[in-house]
Parts: structure tokens; sequence; C-alpha cells
């Protein structure tokens, strides 16, 4: 595809045109403020405050783009760029589109282990992955690619098993099919094209990391408020190993502070009732837009 002028200056970026990954995808966009018009009517969109054009494609589509350089970021998950090999860099995890892939087979029936799988045929739309993973063990298999409804290919009897994607396991479930192993853990991740940038793109890309940085951290933190009597403060901090300084200010009734921090959410969670019984009370947790460190 032929890239014009303000293409030298311009980030284009694929995503998910219409899928699992869209709307999360553009909702971490916009929560680092870029801004767009209707993105479900279009396959391609600028964005109105940020050098930066989206291309909404099939997920399928993106490693490939990125790889060569027709795209200079993708959104997609580690599963699909696995599956076609494709050359490029992962810039980061996103911790969204969680999932894995899976040999699975009939429940109750004869294939049990991995090892089971001996001369089995398997329906899957990741081909590649499969096939690595069974030649890695010394397994030989019959491998059919089909491109969606795998989890019926047991039932009509076009395959002993099938290797798919699973996150609650309810699509197995449903269709009498169990876990056996899981070959491949995947989430969605921001992959970097490796053809060489023009240095305006490599800046554009270095403020478009710190955005999504500033909000990933943000995602996990969160600003707590709460009042003590200044005689417990240093118990409170004690008990909150990331609270080493926080802000400390007094309050109207004699001897009582506020204490404010920033901490970890899973953290917070874990020592709440420890906070409780040093006599933390009124506590207020509050959502992060962003943070800069
Ligand atoms: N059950 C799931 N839970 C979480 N993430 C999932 C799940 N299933 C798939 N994903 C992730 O979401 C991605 C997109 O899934 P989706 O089902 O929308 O893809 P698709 O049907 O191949 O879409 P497309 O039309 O773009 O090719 C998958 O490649 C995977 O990374
Ligand atoms: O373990 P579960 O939570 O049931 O998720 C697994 C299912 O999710 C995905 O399909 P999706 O729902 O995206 O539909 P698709 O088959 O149309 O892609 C995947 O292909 C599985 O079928
Ligand atoms: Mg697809």
């Amino acid at each position: 595809m032929h890239r014009t002028a303000d293409s030298e200056t311009s980030l284009r970026i694929a995503l998910q045109k219409d899928g699992r990954l869209t709307d999360k995808t553009i909702n971490l966009l916009e929560g680092i403020g870029l801004q767009f018009d209707n993105y479900k009517r279009s396959l391609m969109l600028k964005c109105r405050n940020f050098d930066v054009e989206l291309l909404l494609i099939r997920d399928d589509d993106i490693p490939e783009y990125v790889q060569d350089g027709v795209c200079d970021l993708g959104f997609v998950g580690a599963n699909v760029t696995a599956e076609m090999g494709a050359d490029v860099t992962t810039l980061r995890g996103l911790e969204y589109g969680m999932c894995r892939l899976s040999l699975a087979a009939k429940k109750d029936g004869i294939i049990k282990t991995v090892s089971d799988f001996e001369g089995k045929t398997i329906a899957t739309s990741y081909p590649n992955l499969t096939r690595k993973y069974l030649e890695g063990k010394g397994i030989s298999s019959k491998v059919v690619t089909i491109s969606g409804a795998v989890e019926i290919a047991p039932r009509l009897e076009v395959a002993d098993a099938v290797c798919d994607l699973v996150s609650t396991g309810n699509t197995l479930r449903a269709n009498g099919l169990e876990e056996i192993e899981t070959i491949f853990e995947s989430e969605t991740e921001l992959i970097r094209t490796n053809k060489d940038l023009s240095p305006g793109k490599k800046k554009l890309i270095e403020k478009f990391l710190v955005r999504i940085d500033g909000h990933q951290q943000a995602g996990r933190s969160r600003y707590i408020m709460m009042n003590a009597s200044e005689e417990n403060v240093d118990e409170i901090k004690d008990i909150i190993p990331s609270l080493k300084s926080p802000t400390v200010m007094p309050l109207a009734e004699k001897n009582m502070v506020a204490i404010h921090t920033v901490i970890p959410i899973d953290e917070f969670w874990e020592v709440m009732e420890q906070l409780k019984s040093a006599g933390a009370s009124g506590i207020v947790i509050l959502p992060i837009e962003s943070m800069i460190v």
C-alpha cells in the first residue's frame, strides 16, 4: 500500500473492526485522551487531537499489516500474532482480551492427557501453534483448519478433539468438551513494526507509550483517603508497605488527621481489615485517570 507524505509524521494504528477487542481498544485510546468520530461506521479514522489515524480491520490481518509497515502499530491478541509468526515487536501487554489456547476433547472420552492426542484429528483455527506444540511433545496428530465454530467439530465427527480459545470454559462445556491442556496464554498486545521509522514517528510512539503506561498504572491504582487519630498514623503506615510518605493533614477534630495516598488497589484490599483494626475510618477510594511518574 502506498503511504502519502503526511504518513511520515502521522502514526497509523491497526485495531479490530468489529469483535471482542474493538470497544476495549477504543476505550483505551479515549482513556489516554485521543478523540475520534464515530468508529462504528468507518474503516479509517483520523484522531482530532493527536497525530494518529486508525485502521479498523479484521484481527487476522493486523500482524501482517504491522509487519509490512502498512501500519506502524497494532492492537491485537498475542494468539493471532503468534499464529501468524509475524516479524513485529511487542511493546506492551495490555491486560484485556485475556484467554488461552487449549487442547480439549469429549468429556468422559478416551482422550485424558496430551499423549492421548497421538494419531487423533484435531480441529482448530490455530494450526501453526497447535502443530508446533504437539511436535514439541513428540506427538503426531492430524490438524484440520476450521475458521469458526471449532467447538462443534467433534459432534459433527469432523475431528476427535479441538484446540480453541478458552476464557470461562462455557463454550467447551456447552459442547460436551473438557479442557485437557493449555498450549498458549494470551492477552491483547500493542505491537510495533520492525520497519525503520522516521524520527518524527519514533517520537510520537514514545509519547503514545507514556500515555499508555500512565493509563495502565492508573488503572491498577486508587487514590485512598481515610481518617485516623494521630497516634495511629505510624501503625497505618506499617500496614501498607508502599505507604511511605502519605499526605497527612489535621482535621478540625482534635488529634484527628486525614491520610491521603495512592496505592495499588490489590494491595489495598489485602490490608483493608487491618487498617480498620488500626483505627482507620471514613475510608474513601477514588479512581485515577492517569499517573505520570
Ligand atoms: N473468550 C474470550 N475471552 C477473552 N478474549 C478472547 C476470547 N475469545 C477471543 N479472545 C481474544 O479476542 C480476540 C478477538 O476475538 P474475536 O472472537 O472477536 O475474533 P474474530 O472472530 O477472529 O474476529 P475478526 O472478525 O476480527 O476476525 C481473539 O483473537 C483473542 O485474542
Ligand atoms: O471460554 P469462553 O468464555 O466460552 O470463551 C471461548 C469462546 O470465545 C471465543 O469465541 P467468541 O465468543 O468470541 O465468538 P466467535 O466464535 O464468533 O469468535 C472463542 O473462539 C471461544 O469459542
Ligand atoms: Mg479473526
